[in-house]
């Protein structure tokens, strides 16, 4: 089972738990953990449109797995210390959609061929799938959610208390491609977003990996958009 698979049960979830945020606390900073993120973001934000409370700065999607793995496989292949390191974690929060920027982490893995960078992007886009597997039919991919979540909420807390210079990657409506939505690094302040960060710079592997996912990515954006808009 994909994330997207999980569209049909979780749509209308997170279709009525928005209505009751748009009704019962209209300015809070949402985190949107349900999957598939990369459809139920754009729900929860045409139910807010929808119900006059949109706030573009408050709505997240939680992409921080990703990056926590990303984090992890680098450290395992780089020889760094895993407190000291940083890898941007771009696109969505699906497959291929999921695109780790190796070619920014820090500190540099300077020995890292072309074929170790590949190997650890495709195990931190199936990074899910490895742990279910693992379990062997015991259930879903439930190792590190908590600790992903706490840090992306813990995050919004520093921020929404003015602590200076928050930053984690987080799938919010953005301009930085021509997707309404997209994972980047994002500013957090005291009023949610304060500035959604561009990509940097790029290898060409991570180029061709951003063109390849935008065209699935697009279509769960549109995907959730219509369904919001239908139901
Ligand atoms: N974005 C991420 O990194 C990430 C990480 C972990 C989990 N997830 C996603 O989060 C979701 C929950 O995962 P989980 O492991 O906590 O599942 P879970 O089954 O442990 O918990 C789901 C909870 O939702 C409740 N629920 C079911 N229907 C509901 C409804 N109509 N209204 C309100 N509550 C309802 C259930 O009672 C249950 O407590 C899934 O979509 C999963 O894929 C995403
Ligand atoms: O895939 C899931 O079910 C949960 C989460 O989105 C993950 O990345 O593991």
């Amino acid at each position: 089972m994909t994330r997207d698979d999980l569209f049909n049960i979780n749509a209308g979830i997170v279709k009525s738990l928005c209505t009751a945020i748009a009704k019962y606390c209209p300015s809070a900073v949402v985190n949107m953990i349900s999957n598939p993120v990369n459809s139920t973001v754009p729900i929860a934000s045409e139910v807010f449109k929808k119900a006059g409370t949109y706030d573009e700065k408050k709505l997240f999607g939680v992409t921080t797995l990703d990056v926590v793995r990303a984090k992890t496989f680098y450290t395992g292949k780089a020889k760094v210390p895993v407190a000291d390191v940083n890898v941007p974690v771009v696109g969505g929060h699906a497959g291929i959609t999921i695109l780790p920027l190796f070619s920014q982490a820090t500190p540099a893995g300077n020995d890292l061929s072309t074929e170790d960078i590949k190997a650890l992007t495709k195990r931190t886009q199936d990074g899910g799938t490895e742990v279910v597997e693992a379990k062997a039919g015991k259930g879903s991919a439930t190792l590190s959610m908590a600790y992903a979540g706490a840090i992306f909420a813990d995050a919004c807390l520093k921020g929404l208390n003015g602590v200076p210079n928050i930053v984690e990657c987080s799938f919010v409506q953005s301009s930085i491609t021509e997707l309404p939505f997209f994972a980047s690094k994002v500013r957090l302040g005291k009023n949610g977003v304060v500035e959604v960060l561009g990509l940097g710079p790029l290898s060409d592997y991570e180029e061709e990996g951003l063109e390849n996912l935008k065209p699935e990515l697009k279509a769960s954006i549109e995907k959730g958009i219509k369904f919001a808009r239908d139901n």
